[in-house]
């Protein structure tokens, strides 16, 4: 179990990068940590490994503090990997050899297979016999991924593992990352800033702002119950309407003090419903995102037709109120 108590940290005075910092994961959890560019994911990572020393607060890893460069010798825990954005692989031995690198040659049998198996949930196995310089940003990466799995780490931490890859290839690592995680029993904290990587993929997610949580809670009620729109924002299209405009397009009744926020599957259209022009079409694949307006209001949802029409009737299926 990892606990993190009233965390806060700068790099210098004045300035703050992480505040209040409050979460706990379980042992076997896998936790993703979603958030803008800047907003301290990496930071935090880096609290828990111990690569910098907190400013205030506490982290407990299994009862024990975790403490950053000031009072360790050699920075980062070993009872942790971390795989940070930068890879660090020795370009003068081949793959196989850089993921096995921290594993004892006491048995040079398990050896392999753990170094075998640790490529495989990467899908690197075929490239076992190449050198780093021969690979890509996006091999290097599943290779120092694999080079922590091979250890069976207790908690692996990382730092946006999933940036350099392709969609199809991002789907299926993430599937072989969390089988891993869930057979080993391993937890997992990765960043982000790709609501799909943590939605599917996640026992929990926090979301980070300008180094404060903002929600923490699992997948399905961050979507169901998001604390205000930057929540929203990150988990995909929404609409946003307040008070006035529910009451003026579709008679439903809120507080004035709250606004609905809509996303694109709880809008159809009805013959019964409220007028929208057709502002923009965008083909997403399976469907189309349809936006639409009616004076200052704007609301998308998604139809696999495109009408002929310039004006479509909308009504609201479903909202939540933030
Ligand atoms: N070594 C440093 N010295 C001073 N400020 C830093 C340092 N490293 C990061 N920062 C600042 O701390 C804040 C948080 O950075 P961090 O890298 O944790 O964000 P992030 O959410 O991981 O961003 P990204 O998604 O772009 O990687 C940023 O404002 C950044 O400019």
């Amino acid at each position: 179990m990892l606990e993190i108590r009233q965390l806060g940290f700068s790099f210098h005075e004045n300035q703050s990068i992480l505040e209040d910092i409050n979460f706990e994961v379980k042992t076997g959890e896998i936790l993703s940590i979603l958030g803008e560019s800047g907003s301290g994911k990496s930071t935090l990572l880096k609290l828990i490994y111990g690569l910098e020393d907190t400013v205030s607060g506490e982290i407990f890893y299994e009862s024990d503090k975790v403490t950053g460069p000031k009072f360790n010798l050699v920075p980062g825990n070993s009872k942790m990997k971390f795989v940070p954005q930068e890879f660090d692989l020795l370009d003068s031995i081949n793959v196989s050899e850089n993921v096995g690198k921290y594993l004892s040659n006491f048995d040079l049998p398990l050896k392999s297979e753990n170094t075998k198996k640790a490529l495989k949930v990467v899908k690197m196995d075929s490239f076992a016999n190449h050198f780093p310089s021969q690979l890509s940003g996006g091999q290097r990466q599943r290779v120092s991924i694999a080079r922590a799995i091979a250890t069976n780490p207790k908690m692996l931490l990382l730092d946006e593992p999933y940036s350099h890859l392709d969609q199809p290839l991002k789907f299926e690592i993430r599937k072989n990352i969390w089988n891993w995680a869930k057979e080993t029993n391993c937890t997992v904290i990765l960043t982000t800033h790709d609501v799909n990587d943590a939605l599917g993929f996640s026992d929990k997610i926090i979301i980070l702002k300008n180094g404060k949580i903002i929600q923490n809670d699992s997948p399905e009620n961050l979507r169901n119950n998001p604390e205000n729109e930057y929540v929203a924002s990150l988990l995909g299209e929404y609409s946003i309407l307040n008070a006035d405009e529910m009451w003026n397009l579709f008679q439903i009744k809120i507080s004035e003090t709250q606004k609905a926020i809509i996303y694109p599957e709880e809008i159809s259209e009805d013959e019964s419903g409220q007028e929208f022009e057709i502002s923009d079409v965008r083909f997403r694949g399976r469907d189309y995102l349809i936006e639409t307006i009616h004076k200052n209001s704007k609301l998308k949802f998604y139809s696999i037709l495109i009408t002929e029409n310039q004006f479509v009737k909308l009504k609201i299926k479903n909202f939540r109120l933030i």
